[in-house]
């Protein structure tokens, strides 16, 4: 396949890694995809950085080495051997749809894998759902190819078809196709694998954040099964984090028997001392990321980073009642990790209203410097960029109104400009609009006087006035002997202004400009 396949598992494995959406980059040696940043433009804070004769950008995670070729990358992320599970066994929560004798379970578990949509918030494991099916398919020899609707084209959806075309048809082997986001595909991209799906060619696994009733075609939907998976629970977080610990090489400070064998490539080895961490600090991590494994994950692997890099050894006391040199990592090393991986934004919580609230209070009251803090900080936060244009359309229309009627073709624009490059390059499109707008002239006459008239209709009582007849259309003769469209006064035949009323008659004089009444 000449589309640089690798590419986007780079993509996918910073995704494992937990940075957030509109700071993941493509590693050195790709071609650029849609959507990716510039050479050098773009850098998210920290974790960027230039490699020796490379002259695109690379996210590393702090202290972690660069990897040395890309086959290495691609291969690094089909193992897994990370923190992402590679089998069910490892897969923690999601009982209702995953849990012993659910059909899902079963079906995996006999690699008859249907056409699924997997759809659940941010970082509870539907890319590592998709990467153990991946990993037992591949074991069946079949085929798993990922793409990410973040950046692939139709082409190349047309190309992976194509491929799985000859596969099957050469060698009877089948293809599963991982599409992640899948609701970023418009219903046009979505029709190109629709009759593949269908026929077989393929078995499609899409991953998605939002409701796929809204975003995934009907077609489509139903010839796929919808998998619900839930925010991951607090115990599930623990869970998930212990395997981290261990995976680390950390000791949890008072059960250090239990986990005491650092693993390959763990982050303590980066330290000559051992590295303690408190077992209210996992609880609280637990707690506070939400559900969300990827930012808990990125938040215990910071402030056990971060305490590396600070030095410094703290006198503890161990489970047996000695003593020992150590690193400790205790709760506050946590919430600080958590800030620094942008967890206390909450895509889907009420931090998600509140910073949307405060953009569009900041761009009303003609605050642009304050209109752009909100803004980077939900983008930063990795909200979806789409989502921000479309309640910019709507305040083209509520604030800004006929002030200045381009606003709302620039939201529309804007709009149109994040579908088609997507992050991190559109964020300076929102930016755009976004300053534009703070510095529009506003107003909300037509706002207003809509609300008035839906007011109006809303507490009108009995039935609601009948249409004037002169101003009904008359496509029949019947129609017009009943005196449709009588006295009508065809405007462009008059010269002057014409006298004509088009209220219904019981609300003769009401100026919906002015509220209730004249
Ligand atoms: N159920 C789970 N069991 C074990 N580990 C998990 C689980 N869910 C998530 N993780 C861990 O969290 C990381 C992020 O999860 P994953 O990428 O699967 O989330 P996602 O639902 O695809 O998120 P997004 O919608 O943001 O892409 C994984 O690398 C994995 O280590």
């Amino acid at each position: 396949m000449v589309f640089p396949q690798r590419m986007k598992l780079s993509y996918m494995s910073m995704k494992d890694q937990g940075v957030p959406q509109a700071q993941r980059f493509w590693r050195c040696g790709s071609a650029r995809p849609r959507g990716a940043a510039e050479p050098g433009r773009g850098a998210g804070p920290g974790g960027l950085q230039l490699p020796k004769g490379c002259g695109r950008p690379r996210f590393l995670p702090p202290g972690e080495p660069m990897e040395p070729t890309e086959g290495a990358e691609e291969e690094r992320l089909v193992q897994c051997p990370r923190l992402r599970p590679d089998t069910l066994g490892d897969y923690v929560g999601q009982e209702p749809v995953l849990g012993a004798q659910t059909l899902l379970r079963s079906l995996l578990e006999s690699h008859e894998i249907p056409s699924l949509i997997l759809w659940g918030p941010p970082g509870c494991g539907k890319t590592t759902l998709a990467h153990i099916i991946a990993n037992s398919s591949k074991k069946n020899g079949m085929r798993f190819v990922t793409l990410s609707a973040t950046s692939a084209k139709t082409n190349d959806v047309r190309d992976v078809i194509s491929q799985a075309q000859n596969e099957k048809r050469l060698f009877k082997r089948k293809t599963i196709l991982f599409i992640d986001e899948i609701h970023r595909f418009n219903k046009s991209q979505q029709d190109t694998f629709l009759p593949h799906v269908e026929c077989g060619t393929v078995t499609l696994i899409g991953a998605t954040t939002e409701n796929p009733s809204f975003q995934v075609n009907a077609a489509l939907l139903s010839r796929c099964r919808v998998i619900v998976l839930e925010k991951l629970s607090v115990q599930a977080m623990e869970a998930i984090l212990m395997r981290a610990v261990r995976f680390l090489g950390l000791q949890v400070l008072g059960q250090e028997d239990q986990h005491c064998t650092p693993a390959t490539g763990s982050s303590s080895k980066s330290s000559e001392f051992p590295v303690y961490i408190e077992e209210k600090a996992l609880n609280t991590l637990a707690y506070l990321c939400d559900g969300d494994a990827r930012t808990g994950l990125n938040g215990l692997q910071l402030a056990v980073q971060a305490r590396i890099a600070a030095g410094g050894t703290t006198p503890l006391s161990t489970a047996k009642g000695g003593a020992a040199d150590g690193i400790l990592v205790t709760e506050e090393h946590v919430k600080e990790g958590l800030q620094r991986s942008h967890i206390l934004y909450d895509r889907a919580g009420e931090e998600h209203y509140n910073c949307i609230s405060a953009l569009h209070k900041s761009m009303r009251g003609s605050d642009a410097n304050a209109s752009l803090y909100w803004l980077a900080r939900m983008l930063e936060g990795g909200e979806d960029p789409l989502y921000v244009a479309r309640r910019l359309v709507r305040f083209a229309s509520e604030d800004i109104g006929l002030a200045d009627p381009l606003a709302l073709t620039q939201a529309v624009a804007a709009y149109q400009g994040c579908h088609f490059i997507g992050m991190p390059e559109c964020e300076v499109i929102l930016a755009q609009c976004v300053v534009y707008f703070a510095r529009a002239p506003k107003s909300i006459e037509v706002y207003k006087a809509y609300g008035n008239v839906k007011e109006c209709l809303r507490t009108h009582t009995g039935p609601l006035p009948p249409v004037p007849l002169h101003l009904r259309n008359v496509p029949t003769r019947l129609m017009k002997n009943l005196g449709y469209g009588k006295g009508y006064k065809y405007n462009p035949m008059y010269k002057e202004p014409v006298e004509q009323d088009y209220l219904p008659e019981e609300l003769k004089g009401r100026d919906f400009f002015k509220g209730r009444e004249m």
